[in-house]
Parts: C-alpha cells; structure tokens; sequence
C-alpha cells in the first residue's frame, strides 16, 4: 500500500520496544480512523505510556511502523512528528507559568506558525495569531483569566490551559495522558465535556484509569495488556468481549459503564 493511501489518522503495525532484554511493546496493532475518541487503557505497567511515547516520538520503536495519516513517522523526532500534525499534552509542563494564561495561548500559537512563516510574514499576521489565541481562550473557557499569571491559576484551570496549548497548532491528531488526573468530580465532568467540544473533528487518543472518563469520552477502547493491544472496539463491544474480561478488569469496566449512564 502506498503511503498516502491510509484511511487511518493512525497505524501501528507490529510495533514492538524493548529496553534491554525486557520486551515492553510486544507487536502492537492499532488502527484508529479520523475523528474517532479512543481511550487506551490497561493493567499498571501494560505498556500504555510507552506506546504513547513511541507514537508521539520520545522512543523509537525497536521494529514495527507507524504512520500519521498515511505517512511514516516512527523514528522520526517529536517536532517532526508535530509538525505533521500530531500534538501531545504534557500534562502542564508545556505551561510557562509566569506568563499570562493568553500569552501562553499566543506563545503556542506563535510556536505553531513559526515552522510555516518567515520573521516578516509572521509580524504582518499578528493580528491572526492574536485573533487564534483569543479563539483558544473561549474554547477552553478561560476567559475571565486572561491576564491571570498562569501559575496562579487553579490545578483544573492549568489543565485547560494545557489542553489550549496543545490544540492551538491545529493538530490533527492530539493525545492526553490521563487529562482528568487529580480533579474533583464535578471538575472531571466538566473537564470532560470541555475535551469533547475542542476535539470536535480531532482524533483524540486518551490514556485513562479512570472509567467514569473513559465511558464519558471515548467512541473506541483500546485495551492494552503485557504489551499488546488485545482489544479495540466501542464500549459496549469491549465490555462484553470476554478476552477483555478474562485479561482485564472486566467487572470494573462493566460497573463503570452501569455508573455513567
Ligand atoms: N525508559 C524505560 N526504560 C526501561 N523500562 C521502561 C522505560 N519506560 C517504561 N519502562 C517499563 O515498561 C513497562 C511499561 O511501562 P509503562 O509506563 O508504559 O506502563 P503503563 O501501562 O503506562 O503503566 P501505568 O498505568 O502504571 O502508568 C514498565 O515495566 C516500565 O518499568
């Protein structure tokens, strides 16, 4: 098949990573359509983390391939992997926090654009990047914070941030590591209804312990254990599939559900 060919926003075929002689990715096969929301999870120590570190760059693959909408990408560095359209949260450390919450937001946007414009091109479109950041700042509905030193912001807010900092480059492709990790309830709820809104046409992949966020977000499961993804499919699919329940969790997976609806 050629390159460009792929109907997928993202593939891994037979991925593996080892570190030292402990083979962790264990020939992972992931296909994920544009738009879809997958939420990865598994046991502690699965693997999730490090698939999300081989597909968005930190870790070379030891063998196996990785396209972003039909083109290669394993191996390549993560600013090239961003520049082609694929976008990682950092779960805050992406935040300068002395900087204002929209400078941040104009930082990133500026960061974004810079790969695709000349200095002088860039000064004359500076109105555009002001009018993106002030977009981004009602997205992630901070705007009442604009001016507020990112530092000072409340835990749940820098994660909107955060989420802002990610989109602003118009990514395609965006991951989250565990986006709702230390908020309360009611923050997760909202949190969740915020993720959905700004990756309205994105490919979002998630990793997330959480189930409550995992049948609140995602359109596809990916259900990675010793390595290997054994599972993806809806919610409802994966609940039932008896592999899932007999290598994982099943009874969580099935309560959390009967909880979110
Ligand atoms: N850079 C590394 N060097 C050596 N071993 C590593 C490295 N990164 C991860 N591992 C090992 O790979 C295994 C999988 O770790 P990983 O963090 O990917 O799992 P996980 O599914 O994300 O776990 P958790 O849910 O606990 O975050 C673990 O045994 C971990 O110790």
């Amino acid at each position: 098949m050629s390159e460009q060919a792929s109907h997928y926003a993202l593939e891994l075929r037979a991925v593996r990573k080892s570190f030292g002689k402990a083979e962790i990715i264990c020939g992972a096969d992931l296909a994920v359509r544009p738009g879809e929301r997958v939420a990865v999870i598994g046991p502690n120590g699965a693997g999730k983390s490090t698939l999300f570190n081989l597909i968005s760059g930190r870790f070379a693959p030891s063998s196996g391939e990785i396209y972003l909408h039909g083109q290669r990408i394993d191996g390549k560095q993560p600013f090239e992997i961003n520049r082609a359209g694929l976008s990682r949260s950092f779960q805050i450390t992406n935040i300068f926090p002395k900087l204002s919450v929209f400078e941040n937001l104009r930082c990133s946007v500026l960061w974004s654009m810079g790969y695709r414009y000349s200095f002088l091109r860039f000064l004359s479109r500076m109105d555009d990047v002001n009018a993106r950041a002030e977009q981004l700042l009602a997205q992630i509905r901070l705007e009442r914070r604009r001016d507020t030193l990112a530092v000072n912001l409340t835990y749940a807010e820098q994660r909107a941030l955060e989420i802002g900092i990610t989109i602003a480059g118009g990514a395609s492709v965006i991951l989250l590591d565990e986006p709702t990790a230390g908020m309360s309830n009611s923050e997760t709820g909202r949190f969740i209804q915020l993720i959905r809104e700004v990756t309205e046409g994105r490919t979002l992949l998630t990793v997330e312990h959480d189930m409550g966020v995992v049948f609140g977000l995602a359109d596809k499961i990916a259900v990675v254990v010793y390595g290997e993804v054994i599972a993806f499919d809806t919610p409802e699919r994966v609940r039932a599939d008896p592999r899932v329940q007999e290598a994982y969790l099943g009874s969580s997976v099935a309560d959390a559900q009967a909880g979110a609806h």
